[in-house]
């Protein structure tokens, strides 16, 4: 048995675990068996190494039908959860739940529905449950086709449905399994009666890698005991396992006069009592789902159940706390909303509109040995540059100190930001993100636009420096939205640089798909022959020494931005002469 094990460990490995494995040789491996009552015993190892444990493999090293790899060259298998629950109309708990928690812990989620909740704030107005046949039909759907890593449990309305589960699971015994033995809505309404215990204590229990009762759920599994401190939960934990399922969690969420949200975890041999603050809000519809959700895509992605768990309640907590004040509904019990985090994001940034090429008219660059040099700060120079007439700026602050860095940053996306005019840095993604800035400016030698895309996320301003049609057409697939093309003309703010020339500006306009803005050696002398070289997609010029390297910026910045506006007056004549 023991060898036989060990060749499917070898191989699936590698497939089981791709970040946390793949550095480490499988022969350093070792193995333990865990021997379980009722359950085949191939199930029922972990993965030692150095005597510690690194990873859980159970569910998916011994499949025989496992998929060969999850990372040969261009194929990535994502970790996947099915989960088998009821619909919330509301979007709260339930299958939404799950659907969004996975979506937030980065983990595929198929489902599977076992009856559908007219739902709400208020309570729940009616449920319709799914035949039999038809969630049979659902789970041979998924799991004929799909590989599942781990199967998680809400709402199990009939013993029916139950048994057409646990048919299932048996033809997949090396499945992992997370059971949220769902029974009363937060409301109070019941979503499965008692005729299902009987068929969870005896067969549903024993198959399951985790249990996640709340208070109310325990009790009734254990036949009414009453369940008022952490004692208790720690007995009622106790009990539980002793009915089957390999780790017990009994949640706290309604523990009353606690502090804390406390839960208790028991895994057979240690209990740990896993503490958060309780968060004062009524948004705690659908907290049971996501935490039993969670805990599934930890799982599935390779984790202990230990700390499966705690990344699951940190979750949780961290989601109820953003979710704390938000307003969905009109009765009494909010759902929290698992990606308030992110759109927290987009709310401070205040950038609600996509980028528009008109704003690069004129884009002022700073340059912090100008403002050095005329005594002024960051911030002033940037103001004034806004009311002179720049359409957006880029900190270029070449020789500040980090910190100082962010902090007038900060000060200048606050001038920006009043005005309305995007504020992008230079070179810098990561004092973009800590000054909430609209985006970055990267150079060729720069990290690629590529990568600050995948940083920034899809709705941040990107621009790219070129010198070359192929530089732009790199931008264009790298997901930018402009390029700044120079030196058009030579220029003492950047040493070495090529120009390029107006015939260089020109080729490159011709091919770039995206807007371009003209850049080096360019005031208030050539901008309009600049503008005038007849490029449609050329939106504007970018100056430093122009405006900052004068006595008044507001000033230079208006006659500039007089002379682009000409410039673009005459190329409308020209167009429709
Ligand atoms: N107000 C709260 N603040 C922080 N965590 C909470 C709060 N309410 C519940 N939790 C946590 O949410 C998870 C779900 O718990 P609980 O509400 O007891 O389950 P259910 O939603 O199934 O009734 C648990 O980890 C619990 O400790
Ligand atoms: C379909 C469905 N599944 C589960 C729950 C439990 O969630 P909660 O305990 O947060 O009300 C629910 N209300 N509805
Ligand atoms: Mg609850």
């Amino acid at each position: 048995m023991a060898s036989s094990l060990s060749a499917s460990l070898s191989s699936h490995v590698c497939l089981a675990r791709k970040e946390s494995f793949s550095r480490v040789p499988v022969k350093a491996l070792s193995r333990c068996l865990v021997p379980r009552k009722g359950l085949p015993e191939k199930r029922c190892f972990r993965i030692l190494y150095n005597r510690k444990i690194i990873g859980a493999v159970d569910s998916m090293a011994t499949r025989e039908d496992a998929t060969p790899a999850i990372n040969d060259g261009s194929k990535i298998r994502v970790p996947h959860v099915l989960t088998v629950a009821g619909s919330d109309s509301g979007g709260g708990a339930g299958i939404q739940a799950d659907l969004k928690a996975c979506a937030a812990r980065g983990v595929y989620c198929s489902t599977v529905i076992t009856a559908v909740t007219a739902q709400n704030t208020v309570g729940v107005q009616g449920v319709s449950l799914v035949s039999e046949e038809f969630v049979a039909e659902q789970l041979k759907s998924v799991l004929s086709d799909m590989h599942v890593d781990v199967v998680k449990t809400g709402m199990l309305p009939s013993v029916g449905i139950v048994k057409v589960l646990l048919h299932s699971l048996n033809e997949f015994p090396n499945l992992a399994l997370v059971v949220d033995p769902v029974m009363v809505s937060t409301s109070g309404d019941v979503l499965a009666g008692p005729s299902i215990i009987d068929v969870f204590r005896e067969e549903l229990l024993p198959r399951a890698d985790i249990l996640t009762p709340n208070l109310c759920e325990a009790s009734t599994l254990l036949g009414g005991k009453q369940i008022k401190t952490v004692g208790d939960m720690y007995q009622a934990a106790k009990l539980l396992h002793d009915m089957g399922p390999r780790n017990v969690l009994v949640k706290g969420g309604d523990l009353p006069d606690s502090f804390d949200a406390v839960d208790v975890l028991f895994d057979g041999e240690e209990f740990y009592e896993l503490r958060a603050a309780r968060v004062k809000t009524c948004n705690t519809h659908g907290t049971g789902c996501t935490l039993a959700s969670c805990i599934a895509a930890e799982l599935a992605k390779g984790s202990p159940i230990l700390s499966a768990v705690k990344v699951a309640k940190r979750f949780v907590e961290a989601t109820l706390d953003y979710s704390k004040e938000i307003v969905v509904g009109n009765g009494p019990q909010g759902p929290l909303d698992h990606f308030l985090r992110i759109k927290k994001d987009i709310q401070v940034s205040g950038k609600h509109w996509a980028f528009d090429p008109k704003s690069l008219v004129l884009y002022a660059v700073t340059d912090s040995g100008m403002n050095r040099n005329w005594g002024r700060s960051i911030m002033v120079a940037v103001k004034d540059a806004i009311e002179g007439g720049a359409t957006i700026v880029q900190l270029r602050e070449k020789d500040a100190e980090t910190g100082d860095f962010i902090e007038a940053a900060k000060s200048c996306m606050e001038v920006c930001r009043s005005y309305g005019v995007p504020l992008l840095i230079n070179d810098r993604v990561d004092v973009a993100l800590a000054c909430d800035a609209d985006g970055v400016h990267v150079g060729q030698s720069d990290m690629p636009a590529r990568l600050v895309r995948t940083i920034l996320g899809p709705d941040k301003i990107i621009g790219v420096s070129c010198k070359t049609p192929d530089q732009a057409h790199r931008a264009w697939v790298d997901g930018a939205d402009y390029i700044g093309c120079g030196g058009v003309y030579p220029t003492n703010t950047k040493e070495n640089n090529r120009t390029i020339g107006l015939d260089g500006l020109k080729a490159i306009c011709l091919t770039s798909k995206l807007p371009v803005v003209a850049i080096g050696g360019i005031g208030l002398l050539n901008a309009g022959t600049v503008m005038g070289i007849g490029a449609p997609n050329l939106e504007g010029v970018a100056v430093v020494s122009a405006i900052f390297d004068r006595e008044c910026i507001l000033e230079e910045a208006r006659k500039l931005r007089l002379v682009l506006e000409e410039a673009k007056h005459q190329s409308l004549v020209r167009e429709s002469a």
